[in-house]
């Protein structure tokens, strides 16, 4: 995706709530897209916008050797070299959403640590259909992460890298890279690429339409008015 487009699309959709989305959707004819499934939740109440960037892992299913603790510091590191390296994640762009599909497989994959870095080059938010560790931290360090569970487990010896920039299923919704991310404390909402301008425009109609109701009544309430109907 060129610069330009990014940018015109992260710009259009930066104050959209994901109810706003929704209803963009909705407005477009496509009811049944991109309702990521509501048991993927925030880790805590924060929100996200960015353009997809997709990675899948896959569960690995071979024996793991009898190792002393030493030989398995060596082991773990060959396995996170070889196994678990992921270049789209390195590569990851101010403005991307890291979208992660992990097969179902009970393992944190994103923690306090790998998260940060991503964090650092830009990522904005982080989704997975599996689970993430660390969580304390995570919410300490104010890293938008949202996840089907939360799972103690480090990745060697249960699952291994397979494919970025890949179509992956994530809560029923198949997200490409491209695609343009929105999640907040209603969870998470994917636009397909094609239709992000049309989806982005009716979002707004209903925004608009949302703020200025809800100022009518925190007028008549003599409530003090604030950003969410300004
Ligand atoms: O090491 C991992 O794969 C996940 C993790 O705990 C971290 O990044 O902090
Ligand atoms: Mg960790």
């Amino acid at each position: 995706m060129s610069q330009d487009e990014k940018q015109t699309l992260l710009e259009l959709y930066k104050d959209l709530r994901v109810a706003d989305v929704r209803d963009g959707m909705d407005w477009n004819m496509m009811h049944h897209y991109g309702t990521v499934h509501h048991e993927i939740r925030p880790l805590y109440r924060t929100r996200a916008v960015g353009i997809a960037q997709t990675s899948r892992y896959i569960p690995y299913q071979q024996d793991i050797p009898k190792m002393s603790p030493d030989e398995y510091t060596e082991w773990v590191k060959w396995y996170y070299a070889t196994l678990t390296s992921n270049p789209g994640m390195k590569a990851t762009e101010p403005g991307d959403f890291v979208v992660v599909d992990q097969s179902g497989v009970d393992v944190g994959i994103l923690g306090s640590n790998n998260s940060l870095a991503y964090y650092a080059k830009g990522a904005v938010g982080f989704i997975t259909n599996g689970g993430v560790r660390d969580t304390d931290e995570l919410i300490l360090q104010k890293v938008p992460v949202w996840s089907k569970f939360i799972s103690q487990k480090m990745n060697q010896g249960r699952i291994q890298f397979d494919a970025n920039d890949v179509p992956v299923n994530i809560g029923g919704v198949v997200v490409h890279s491209g695609d343009v991310v929105v999640a907040d404390g209603d969870g998470v909402i994917v636009v397909p690429r094609q239709m992000a301008l049309e989806v982005g425009k009716y979002a707004h109609q209903e925004l608009k339409a949302d703020k200025a109701g809800r100022r009518r009544i925190y007028e008549a309430m003599g409530r003090e008015l604030d950003p969410t109907v300004i």
